[in-house]
């Protein structure tokens, strides 16, 4: 954990997103269940959190994509982050659907994107990491060069490790689950009973979500 990584965890803690639930868990968008959820989208609702997040997200693309063209957000909770980035940065964005629309002119990118077009990616979180590489995706097939994926907070599971090493992505994320759950150990945030069944889910979260 560095400081930096800390201090965005602690701001999501701060605006109550880290929620537990171990005795009714929840059902992540991959179908897997889990103790706990992270809403990021709470963000946008707290201007001050808001703005250290959005600064966050633009210091690390000046740091490790210097060269990026298009903000691109990830349907949904990607797409405000993207569009206050996008405006920090003074660069065109898009944003990517999960599925193309189904009438009007059937876009799954939505905005302009030229050929050759430099690209990062703006996900709120990583879980498996399947819906923003389905979205970097779609960028590379309509020919922009996906350059690297930025989220606010990433969960660390080798599911998606596994998947950014196989598609090629960079992935880069302000904080994370270490820096998250050593936050809660410090402050006593959760009982020592929901700490160990956080351990035991992160060890191994598809045969946690089995048992559930
Ligand atoms: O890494 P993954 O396994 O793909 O999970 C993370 C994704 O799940 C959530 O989106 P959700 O599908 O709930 O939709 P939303 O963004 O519209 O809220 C989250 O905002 C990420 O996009
Ligand atoms: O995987 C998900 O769907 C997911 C997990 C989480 O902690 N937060 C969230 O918004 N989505």
């Amino acid at each position: 954990m560095t400081k930096e990584t800390e201090k965005y965890a602690q701001l999501l803690l701060d605006i109550q997103a880290v929620n537990l639930r171990p005795d009714q868990p929840f059902t992540w968008t991959s179908g897997l269940r889990s103790p706990i959820y992270c809403d990021n989208r709470l963000v946008i609702s707290h201007p001050q959190c808001r703005e250290e997040i959005e600064t966050g997200l633009v210091n690390l693309i000046k740091t490790h994509y210097p060269d990026v063209e298009v903000i691109a957000g990830t349907a949904t909770a990607g797409i405000p982050h993207a569009a206050i980035i996008a405006h920090l940065l003074d660069l065109p964005m898009i944003y990517v659907r999960s599925q193309a629309k189904g009438h009007g002119k059937q876009n799954a990118i939505e905005g302009q994107l030229l050929a050759g077009q430099k690209v990062v990616m703006i996900e709120d979180l990583i879980s498996t990491g399947g819906s923003v590489i389905e979205a970097a995706d779609k960028v590379a097939q309509a020919g922009g060069q996906v350059l690297g994926c930025l989220a606010i907070f990433n969960y660390c599971l080798d599911k998606s490790r596994q998947a950014f090493d196989q598609a090629g992505y960079d992935l880069v994320s302000l904080t994370n689950y270490e820096a998250l759950l050593q936050l809660v150990k410090q402050n006593q945030i959760f009982s020592p009973d929901q700490e160990k069944i956080l351990a035991q889910w992160h060890h191994d979260p598809e045969l946690w979500s089995q048992k559930y």
